[in-house]
């Protein structure tokens, strides 16, 4: 039977990128991207905003909503310290398969737990499983009706400090009016927009930064 867009993917990293290299791996999705097929990871130019709020966080603890084949997982992963504890969730089990093989050609899988179920059944599982107290930067990537109710989760289930930095992607294109809504209003967060453009396409999009404050 015909594979499937991540299987291609993940064949691209094997035939382009070097094995160890998190860099090469980066490119050789995106190039996979820009002239064989569109797939809907980060991307190089919010991957770059995503790579500077990484690094000015500097996090202990991390937490990537919606891991697909792992592009921003590597983006993420190369970036953080070493003792840094960093989980990545993802629903569908086909992409976990591709994603632990991507992070790990990266040699970054020591770095990352690829956890596989849905955010709203393992957000509040997070301190028992995981030892984690609260996290210091989260990633959204995955359903954007899920934005709304899991940063509520994350409220309810204690998992933010002051300070605490969460970075939406594709707040405006697919969208996340609800969520966007939420963190512009709040009094809880202080909220700033980072334009920039739907992956691979000059169609408008942006990543959201909201830091917790109390
Ligand atoms: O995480 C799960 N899906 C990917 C979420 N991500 C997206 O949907 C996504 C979509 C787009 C996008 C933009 C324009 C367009 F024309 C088509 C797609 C771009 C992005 O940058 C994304 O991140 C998921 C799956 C499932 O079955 N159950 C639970 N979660
Ligand atoms: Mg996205």
């Amino acid at each position: 039977t015909r594979s499937t867009r991540p299987q291609r993917m993940l064949k691209a990293v094997q035939k382009k990128a070097t094995k160890g290299d998190p860099e090469s791996v980066i490119s050789a999705i995106d190039y996979f991207c820009k002239h064989s097929e569109w797939a809907m990871n980060v991307g190089d130019e919010k991957g770059s905003i995503l790579d500077s709020v990484v690094t000015e966080v500097n996090p202990s603890t991390v937490l990537e909503l919606g891991t697909y084949c792992g592009y921003s997982t590597v983006r993420i992963a190369r970036l953080l310290s070493p003792g840094t504890k960093f989980i990545t969730l993802e629903f569908n089990p086909a992409n976990v398969t591709i994603a632990r093989q991507i992070i790990a050609y990266a040699g970054l899988q020591d770095k990352v737990t690829v956890v596989e179920g849905s955010s709203g059944d393992l957000i509040p599982q997070m301190k028992e499983r995981f030892g984690i107290t609260t996290f210091d930067f989260i990633f959204l990537d995955h359903w954007k009706d899920r934005y709304l109710p899991d940063i509520k989760l994350f409220e309810e289930c204690g998992l933010l400090r002051k300070g605490s930095v969460l970075l939406a992607d594709n707040v405006i294109c697919p969208g996340a009016p609800e969520y966007l809504e939420y963190v512009r209003n709040s009094p809880r967060y202080e909220s700033r927009y980072y334009p920039a453009h739907l992956e691979y396409t000059k169609v408008e999009d942006g990543l959201e930064k909201s830091v917790f404050l109390e």
